[in-house]
């Protein structure tokens, strides 16, 4: 097992570009293949989830042309029909490619067989399944029901409403709101119980506006998609900064006494996620907000507060929470994550015990954690990763204020955002 030993880090300072959103890329790359005509997009993240997409999208035949060596490219759109009707797709753990590819291929009138990583193949897909298959979509699975793999058919939609359950991923939700004008019918969308991670909602909306299409959200539990739309090219997009990658610099900048700025995100972000930075705040460190950047002290009074705090609205960011908690005066408690458990690996269980590797005293219920910190943080723990990009750069931040940490399979980070180590040697000092 490759290894990655990083030496203490006495202070960090100094300010870093963030990689493109991986949401934000994923869902453009599918609408720009979708929509009518070209469109420019710029900035989008170099990362194995997104190269999952671009592999997809040409795979199905849409014609994607990189400008250079950058990481600005040219998608030609389908106008709404796959050219090809036949494919194998290999998706990785990428859930957003895999769960709005199962729900624009469902309507694409073609054969596919989509398939991932083994853990994707554990990740839950039944609620977008069930729901597409009652509107007459005709899908199969492979393996176990309710999981990837899936084999797609060609189905005939025969319903103006179709059904899905929220609490498990609102993927499911964003893979239909993005197909649905695939079919060119009045569609009513309705989300039952609760819907988690809202945000991610609203990334989606506001892409699909940029391409011209209208939704109206009569409330999370009901959309309305109105027939006889089609995706446009809005020309250009630009990707902003991954909010989620984000966190770490800002969680560095809370505890490691200096101050980090991360640029490409800031209060004119559509990500749910620069909200990670309200709950830093809440935590006593001082942040400051620009249009496209925020910044990260410490607090005046040199130590983080404890919280009792529900992050359902940022659940990617909340595991940075977590980790500040090693820093902060008391007991930290994160609520309404239970989401947490179906991601890359089980994370409440994965992140309960790697807390304890650096002595952190941690309370794992099923929807919720509390991280109590040590007296001292252990040195020298050897943290597993369990092929979660998220376990690999948090633990990373136990190495601030001098505690030396291994970290197990350190290219994990790949999933998101494969600079990461080299980002975070930049601000450390
Ligand atoms: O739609 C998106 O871009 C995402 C939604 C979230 O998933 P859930 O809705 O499953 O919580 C988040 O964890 C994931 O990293 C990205
Ligand atoms: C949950 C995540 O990824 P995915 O898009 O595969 O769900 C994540 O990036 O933390």
């Amino acid at each position: 097992m490759e290894f990655l030993d990083l030496a203490p880090i006495a202070g960090v300072n100094g300010s870093v570009a963030l990689p493109g959103s991986k949401s934000i890329s994923n869902r453009t790359l599918l609408l720009a293949a979708l929509c009518q005509g070209s469109t420019r997009v710029l900035g989008l993240l170099a990362s194995d989830d997104t190269e999952r997409m671009l592999e997809a999208l040409t795979a199905l035949g849409i014609k994607i042309e990189q400008i250079g060596n950058s990481r600005d490219f040219i998608v030609h759109g389908c106008g709404g029909e796959f050219p090809v009707k036949q494919a194998d797709l290999f998706l990785g753990n990428a859930g957003t490619a895999f769960r709005p590819l199962t729900a624009a291929l469902a309507f694409a009138g073609g054969d596919y067989r989509l398939s991932g990583v083994p853990r994707m193949h554990e990740r839950p897909i039944g609620d977008l399944v069930t729901g597409l298959q009652q509107a007459g979509c005709n899908i199969e699975y492979l393996g176990n029901e309710g999981f990837p793999p899936l084999q797609i058919r060609p189905g005939s939609v025969t319903s103006n409403r179709i059904a899905v359950k929220g609490n498990v991923s609102s993927q499911f939700l964003t893979g239909l709101l993005m197909a649905i004008p695939l079919t060119q019918r009045d569609m009513t969308i309705d989300v039952i119980g609760e819907l988690i991670s809202k945000p991610y909602i609203e990334i989606t909306l506001n892409l699909m506006a940029k391409f011209g299409l209208k939704v109206e959200r009569k409330s999370w539990n009901e959309f309305f998609i109105p027939g006889g739309q089609s995706y446009t090219s809005p020309g250009e997009i630009h990707v902003e900064g991954d909010a989620s990658s984000a966190s770490y610099f800002l969680a560095a900048g809370a505890i490691g006494g200096g101050v980090v700025r991360v640029e490409g995100v800031g209060s004119d972000s559509i990500q749910g996620d620069k909200r990670f930075a309200d709950t830093l705040a809440e935590m006593g460190a001082v942040i400051t907000w620009g249009p496209n950047w925020i910044e990260a002290a410490p607090p005046a009074s040199g130590q983080l507060t404890a919280i009792d705090v529900d992050l359902n609205h940022i659940p990617d960011a909340a595991m940075t929470i977590a980790i500040a908690a090693l820093y902060a005066k008391g007991t930290t408690t994160i609520r309404n994550i239970e989401s947490w458990r179906v991601k890359e690996t089980d994370r409440l269980s994965a992140m309960a015990t790697e807390l304890r590797k650096v002595g952190a005293t941690v309370v794992e219920g099923q929807d919720w954690i509390s991280v109590t910190p040590p007296e001292a943080l252990t040195a020298n723990a050897e943290i597993d990763t369990y092929d979660d990009h998220r376990m690999a750069m948090c633990f990373s931040l136990v190495a601030i204020k001098g505690v030396p940490v291994r970290i197990n399979d350190p290219k994990c980070t790949a999933k998101t955002f494969p600079t990461y180590f080299e980002e975070l040697a930049r601000i450390a000092n």
